[in-house]
């Protein structure tokens, strides 16, 4: 289980970005997180992936404490796949960083044997971001933080990327928190959901986004 407990965070001298939350996350759940811009979301989501230290509180997961170096058992999906990569490198070194994604997982994600030899400028957005995903999937990776990773795409790419997410993500029993302003799309995924303001989670209810103040 991935267990965060009372966790805070500010940047520098600022305000609580993250004020105190604690979440658990089983094996192969999915949990959806939204709330407005600014709320901590993408704060809260790098914390668990050990990006860095919060202030205070913890993570851990099987009960151990996320590894100081080497590969996180949590990973950290942004939004934008070609901040998440170097631009000079060709998709197969990308691709293979971190492990050595077999024929079969390059298929459920459709990645395409062409792209191989290219660079991130020549892909789309969509196929980028599979390939972020693919590459975030090492063994030993038990947790996805999934931060907006299908805002940029179209509705149909947006399906296909959750359909091989959940796919891997049963296979596996990898767990996943999906961070999104799309209360629908999260309704559809997660079975819990989260909201967050000021840096606190509070539980939301499916429709909770979609009743007018
Ligand atoms: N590296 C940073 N240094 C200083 N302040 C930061 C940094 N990153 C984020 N912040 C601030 O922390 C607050 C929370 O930002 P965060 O990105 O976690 O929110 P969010 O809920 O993910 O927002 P969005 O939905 O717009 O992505 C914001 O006020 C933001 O300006």
């Amino acid at each position: 289980m991935l267990e965060a407990e009372r966790l805070q965070h500010r940047y520098s001298s600022g305000p609580s970005v993250v004020a105190g939350v604690s979440l658990t996350l089983k094996p192969g759940e999915w949990v959806g997180l939204s709330g407005e811009s600014g709320a901590g979301k993408t704060t809260l989501g790098k914390l668990l992936a050990g990006h860095f230290p919060p202030r205070s509180g913890s993570v851990t997961v099987a009960g151990k404490p996320l590894p100081r170096r080497g590969l996180s058992p949590v990973q950290w999906l942004p939004q934008a796949p070609e901040l998440a990569v170097n631009p000079r490198w060709k998709i197969k070194h990308l691709l293979n960083e971190a492990w050595h994604p077999d024929p079969a997982t390059r298929r459920i994600f459709g990645i395409d044997d062409a792209w191989l030899e290219r660079r991130p400028h020549q892909l789309s957005g969509g196929e980028l971001q599979r390939i972020t995903v693919v590459r975030a999937l090492a063994p030993g990776v038990r947790y996805l933080v999934a931060d907006e990773i299908s805002a940029m795409l179209d509705p149909l790419s947006q399906v296909e990327l959750w359909q091989a997410l959940r796919y891997i993500c049963t296979q596996r029993q990898i767990g996943i928190l999906v961070i999104s302003h799309d209360t629908a799309l999260l309704d559809r995924l997660c079975l819990t959901g989260y909201r967050m303001a000021a840096g606190r989670l509070s539980p939301r209810l499916p429709t909770d986004d979609s009743i007018p103040a």
